[in-house]
């Protein structure tokens, strides 16, 4: 049985005409998480998009869960995917009376709100998710009444009712204080440690961030792939400077890259 999970195939995006992802080869194989890390503009988004069908590639081939895209239904293949995205909230801003546990059920049908029959063990499966992310305390509060941390714990709980094969991330950090994120890092570091998880796709601007249940790290740089390898090849000081644009120093805690940022000044004498 083949273990990949997603192949991009010398893959290139345009629109009108202006190169917006070039020639990205990637593999991500089972058991292996990902960070896809880059500067504003660099192109993660664009990747999401196309490994969920929502843009067609204009060259190459993408592969995702076995499924080859142009050949197989995309919202079956959807279902198989989850997406945490920032704009959840905006989709939310008319239910912030749903409770805590009502919005991770209704990740069951990937509706806002609730608009079909949910069952005892889809709310027990609900509030086993609340569990998981810490949230036991604030299942039966209102969306309206929780805390940015804790609204992300909600959301991310929500896209895992489906017990998706992968598990989309995309910068879920902004808006969060620093004990919010390291405590929403810390349960999606337990969520991604055992043989069930769905391979994880983590998308930041941050190296920081990454956790250690990351194992492997996507850089990209203007749409095209400055590295893509285990994380401890791809988060060095020369990569990570090219690819920013800023000089940055990494050093390891903690399983963590931690980094320093030097001076703009700088930028072009210590590559
Ligand atoms: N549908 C589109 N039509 C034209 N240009 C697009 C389209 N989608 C994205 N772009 C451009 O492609 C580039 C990459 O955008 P993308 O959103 O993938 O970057 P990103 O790495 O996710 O950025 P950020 O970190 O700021 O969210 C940007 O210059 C963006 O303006």
């Amino acid at each position: 049985m083949s273990t990949k999970v997603i192949t991009l195939d010398n893959v290139s995006w345009r629109r009108q005409k202006k190169p917006i992802l070039e020639d990205i080869q990637w593999e991500v194989q089972k058991g292996e998480h990902w960070a896809i890390l880059g500067a504003n503009g660099s192109g993660k988004t664009s990747i999401l998009k196309l490994i969920t069908g929502y843009e067609w590639a204009t060259t190459g081939t993408i592969d995702v869960l076995g499924e080859r895209f142009g050949q197989t239904a995309i919202f079956d293949l959807r279902k198989r995917i989850g997406w945490l995205s920032a704009s959840l909230d905006e989709k939310y801003r008319n239910y912030e009376g749903l409770s805590c546990a009502d919005v991770i059920v209704s990740g069951k049908n990937a509706s806002v709100g609730i608009h079909e029959q949910v069952d005892d063990v889809d709310i027990q499966q609900a509030l086993s998710l609340a569990k998981e992310m810490g949230l036991s305390h604030v299942s039966h509060s209102p969306l309206r009444n929780l805390s940015q941390g804790e609204r992300k714990k909600t959301f991310y709980a929500r896209a895992m009712m489906t017990s998706p094969e992968i598990m989309i991330v995309d910068e879920p950090t902004s808006g969060l204080d620093i004990l919010a994120r390291e405590q929403f890092l810390t349960h999606l570091q337990n969520a991604h440690l055992n043989a069930e998880s769905p391979v994880l796709l983590y998308v930041t601007h941050y190296p920081e961030e990454i956790i250690p249940a990351v194992t492997h790290v996507l850089l990209l740089k203007n749409g095209r792939v400055v590295a893509a390898d285990k994380k401890e090849k791809v988060l060095t000081d020369q990569l990570l400077t090219q690819a920013f644009d800023v000089p940055i120093f990494v050093s390891w805690r903690d399983e963590r890259p931690w980094i320093q940022v030097g001076s703009i000044a700088e930028v072009g004498k210590s590559t």
